[in-house]
């Protein structure tokens, strides 16, 4: 096959970031995909429904005749308001409640540290059907950093679904087949997203013949093992994984330096990469659920009436090393391959 045309794609989980950065940065997600999950960790963060507003339009404000929907996230603290939340579900600005860790990745200082203290919010949240979208890492300084997700599902995520049976779970960025695994035993409201780049990285890309800062993300990518079993998924044409690229720039002076920032920048080539890693399986036909359906069908709404249209190329695809942006350049990410797909429309 050498054109394939899927209904337009969804990134259920994106940095946009603020000002300059979001200036620049905007166009390169709008240009592939119709709607995103916008995640909240700004600084300071996205917590009450007026702020996801002045947020919404900001973005909406970079991005003049676009043809995307920015899909607003409130950022979880032990303060939220369940009531402010709930009427900003209802008033349709915020489609989702971010839940970090303290400490747990990029800007999460003012995350949860006690879960019991948002247990009326998750409840508010169940009751109004508000997902919850959650960043599965614990934090304590003992448990090593490879195995901070499959600790996370036992002892935090677990626990909170026992507790609120009726809460709707989007696993983040999952990077283990403990997570997948997890996913698969639990059929009721419980999804998970996974990445451009962790369908490709696993720790060895990151380490072997010196650190790569740009292959840095959080959650660090694991074991190749981990990594099959997310391709595995993401090719299974089970609905409850989709989509969410986590593509989180940071300008190069905060990558290249001796304490990097964490986050893949792939807005601008995933779908290419993706077309890729499908085409090479034999499985291009499950491509189009796993941008185009499955997420939107796991969160409500709509699927998009849009399409775009994939080519092949008989040539390998350039794409810009960097995208320029007045808070400096960004780094693309580079999958490591020859692309041979692009976006033709
Ligand atoms: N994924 C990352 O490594 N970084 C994200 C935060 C996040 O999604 O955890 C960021 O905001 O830069
Ligand atoms: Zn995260
Ligand atoms: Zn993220």
């Amino acid at each position: 096959m050498t054109r394939l045309t899927l209904t337009r794609p969804d990134d259920f989980h994106l940095h946009l970031r603020d000002g300059a950065m979001l200036q620049g940065i905007a166009p390169e997600s709008a240009r592939d995909f119709a709607r995103a999950i916008i995640m909240p960790n700004l600084v300071p963060p996205v917590v009450t429904g007026a702020e996801a507003a002045a947020y919404r339009e900001r973005i909406a404000a970079a991005l003049p005749g676009a043809d995307f929907t920015p899909l607003m996230t409130l950022y979880l603290t032990e303060q939220t308001d369940p009531a402010d939340l709930v009427a900003a579900h209802k008033a349709g600005i915020v489609t989702a409640v971010k839940l970090y860790p303290a400490g747990a990745t990029t800007n999460s200082a003012s995350g949860v540290t006690d879960f019991t203290k948002v247990a009326k919010v998750f409840e508010a949240m169940a009751e109004a059907g508000v997902p919850l979208c959650v960043h599965g890492e614990v934090t304590a300084a003992e448990i090593d950093i490879f195995d901070r997700e499959a600790v996370f599902i036992e002892t935090v995520l677990d626990p909170i679904r026992r507790a609120h049976p009726g809460l709707k779970v989007i696993m983040e960025h999952v990077t283990t087949k403990d997570a997948v695994d997890y996913v698969r035993a639990n059929p009721q409201g419980l999804g998970a997203t996974i990445t451009t780049h962790h369908l490709i990285l696993n720790r060895n890309s990151l380490l072997v013949g010196g650190m790569r800062p740009h292959y840095f993300c959080l959650p660090v990518a694991k074991r190749e093992l981990h990594r099959q079993a997310l391709v595995e998924a993401a090719l299974s044409g089970d609905p409850r994984f989709f989509l969410g690229t986590d593509s989180a720039p940071h300008s190069d002076d905060r990558k290249e330096c001796a304490c990097c920032a964490a986050g893949c920048f792939t807005a601008t080539n995933t779908m290419p990469i993706l077309a890729q890693i499908f085409d090479r399986e034999g499985r291009l036909d499950r491509l189009e659920g796993f941008t185009s359906h499955f997420g939107a069908d796991f969160y409500g709404l709509a699927r998009n009436a849009g399409t775009i249209t994939l080519e092949k190329t008989a040539e390998p695809v350039r794409f810009p090393a960097k995208i320029e942006t007045g808070a400096g350049p960004v780094t693309v990410f580079e999958p490591g391959f020859d692309l041979y797909w692009r976006v033709a429309g």
